[in-house]
């Protein structure tokens, strides 16, 4: 086909996120497949040259070869966008802030509303672009004539949970090349077309932190704050180093034996009154371990707001089966929930998703 034909075919201009890794390589490779006219552009969010010694392990630069190795084998073009700047304001401020606070944030689902489907998107606007594509394992269709985001093919990859509070504008120029597959199809392509980051691991965690405890990257930011370790009861069992180190539902790292056979000490609550980490052992009647009732606020929806009557899921964190929930809103975007199971160490900042079926109807946030 000469370019002038293929030119004309095209489907329109796309720029892929390509962060390296295989998913979203495969995504590049099937939009080319399909006749779009790709491009890809990596986002670098890394903040290795301020974290110092903590973020020095950071797989940046293999990311960017790898990136760009694969653009060479598809022959398309590929750039590298700076974002660290954005990335600092949008996603390490709102985590640092939200410990400091006493929350518990989800960064990686700030990272696709301010970053990916937000400056990002609007990079490959401003750049002439139709659409943008991501490799999340999730699917685009279509509620009330508006575009919305369904659950990824491949039940044990679905990533719609990350994209709850992400807008109906965010997502209506956004393509999802590989939800309708399963993963071993993915490396299966990615190997069939010699893609040279074929047998990648998967990546996993925060995207910026990488091999790092989350802890020792606030480290940086927030000052030990010690303050005693108490039971439910009141006797105090030892010391803490700072509140923001710990979260409601951990038992690792509490350095408090329970000195009972087979029973641990869980976190129960953080009172910041008097800066105490409150524990008790980890049993169903815990006070504050589960509960079926939560305020949730900041709602957001994709597309509508669910009406009256409507049988809503809602994932109360990632990985977790959509359940169903009695959904009462309120004013000011929020709504009360209630869960016909209690539910364990759900806490403040973090993020539950609500469905109708598989169509992802939006988010909010735990109060
Ligand atoms: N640094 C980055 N630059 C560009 N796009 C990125 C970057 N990090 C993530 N993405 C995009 O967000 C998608 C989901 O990110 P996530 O970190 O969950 O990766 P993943 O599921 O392991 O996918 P992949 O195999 O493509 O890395 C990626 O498929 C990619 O499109």
């Amino acid at each position: 086909m000469t370019k002038a034909n293929s030119q004309t075919k095209s489907k329109g201009r796309v720029l892929v996120a390509l962060s390296g890794g295989v998913d979203s390589a495969v995504a590049a490779l099937l939009l080319k497949e399909q006749g779009y006219d790709v491009s890809a552009a990596y986002m670098r969010t890394w903040m290795n040259e301020e974290g110092g010694a903590v973020l020095e392990d950071c797989p940046w630069e293999e990311d960017i070869r790898n990136a760009k190795a694969v653009c060479l084998k598809l022959g398309i073009p590929f750039e590298v966008v700076n974002l660290i700047d954005d990335y600092r304001e949008k996603v390490v401020h709102y985590l640092v802030e939200g410990y400091r606070r006493g929350i518990t944030p989800n960064p990686d689902i700030m990272c696709n509303r301010e970053m990916k489907f937000g400056v990002f998107r609007d990079f490959a606007k401003s750049n002439g672009f139709d659409f943008i594509a991501t490799g999340h394992y999730v699917r685009k269709g279509e509620r009330n004539g508006r575009a919305c985001i369904r659950e990824g093919l491949d039940g044990n990859k679905d990533q719609s949970y990350f994209l709850a509070m992400v807008r109906q504008e965010q997502i209506a120029d956004a393509l999802f090349p590989i939800g309708e597959m399963e993963k071993p199809k993915v490396r299966e392509l990615a190997h069939k077309f010699e893609l040279p980051n074929a047998s990648r691991k998967d990546s996993q965690g925060i995207c910026f932190l990488g091999k790092v405890k989350i802890g020792e990257f606030l480290e940086n930011y927030i000052e030990d704050s010690p303050g005693p370790i108490m039971r439910s009861d009141g006797k105090v069992l030892g010391e803490h180093r700072g509140l923001h180190r710990y979260t409601i539902g951990q038992r690792k790292g509490l350095g408090v034996p329970s000195n009972t056979d087979f029973k641990n000490y869980v976190v129960v609550a953080k009172n910041y009154e008097n800066q105490s980490l409150i524990v008790a052992f980890d049993e169903p009647n815990a006070p504050g371990l589960y509960e079926c009732n939560f305020e949730v606020h900041s709602l957001s929806w994709i597309s509508d707001a669910p009406i009256d009557g409507e049988r809503i899921l809602a994932r109360p964190r990632y990985r977790d089966p959509s359940l169903d929930v009695i959904f009462e809103l309120n004013e000011n975007e929020t709504a009360r929930i209630r869960f016909s199971e209690p539910q364990r160490a759900l806490t403040s900042g973090q993020v539950v998703a609500f469905y109708l079926g598989d169509v992802l109807l939006g988010g909010g946030y735990y109060l």
